[in-house]
């Protein structure tokens, strides 16, 4: 069977930043789950249809790492159907060998709930309003408000909100550089993995 690692977290917490960085040092496969509802929101139409539709092309559009793409995403996630016809393409990469690493909001509580290690990455609201308006050059007091409307939006929805599984390792990354970040969450899975 191949090994899972279920990464979620609230907006710009650094769950992408430790995907990345432990699927390449395990040689797993990464997908970054918050991308197929970006991808979703952005395609406008009905949003039922634009995930079913989904296109490799539609997941490599220049603009969906946006405050504004993040935002429309967090709309469309809301809907069940919408988050339905997303399951498979996720179960079926979650099978992939020799390992995959899914990062999201509900990737340890209903995508992959058998994973054998959950992570849960969190930080302050300020650091990851910092982080996010350097990295989008924009204004961390705004990116503040919208980093807190999206988590409000994705913890109070009835589908799939956004919350640790009871078994997940909460990282909290505010007062950790990158390399502290990864290195724990590595040690992590190495207690599970041997
Ligand atoms: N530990 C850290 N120290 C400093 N900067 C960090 C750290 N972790 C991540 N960052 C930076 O913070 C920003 C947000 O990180 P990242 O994209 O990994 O978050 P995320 O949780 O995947 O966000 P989103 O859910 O919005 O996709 C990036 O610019 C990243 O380089
Ligand atoms: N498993 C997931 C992943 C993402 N979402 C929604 O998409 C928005 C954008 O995600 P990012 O990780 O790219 O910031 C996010 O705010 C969620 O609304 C989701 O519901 N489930």
């Amino acid at each position: 069977m191949p090994f899972v690692i279920a990464i979620d977290g609230p907006a710009a917490s650094g769950k992408g930043t430790i995907a990345r960085a432990i699927s390449d040092h395990f040689g797993f496969h990464h997908l970054d789950t918050g991308l197929l509802y970006r991808a979703t929101g952005a395609k406008g139409g009905d949003p039922v249809e634009a995930a079913r539709s989904l296109t490799a092309e539609d997941l490599a559009r220049p603009d969906l790492r946006s405050a504004e793409a993040g935002q429309a995403a967090s709309r469309i996630a809301a809907i069940a159907d919408v988050r339905a016809a997303l399951v498979d393409f996720q179960h079926r990469f979650a099978l992939r060998e020799p390992g995959a690493v899914l990062d999201g909001r509900d990737i340890g509580t209903v995508i992959c709930p058998q994973a054998p290690v959950k992570l849960y990455v969190v930080a302050s609201d300020e650091v990851r309003a910092a982080r996010r308006a350097q990295e989008l050059n924009a204004d961390p007091a705004e990116m503040l408000v919208q980093l807190r409307e999206r988590d409000r939006r994705d913890s109070e929805r009835a589908a799939a909100p956004l919350r640790p599984a009871d078994d997940a390792v909460i990282i909290d990354t505010s007062n950790m550089d990158i390399d502290e970040a990864v290195a724990t969450a590595i040690a992590a899975v190495e207690r599970v993995r041997g």
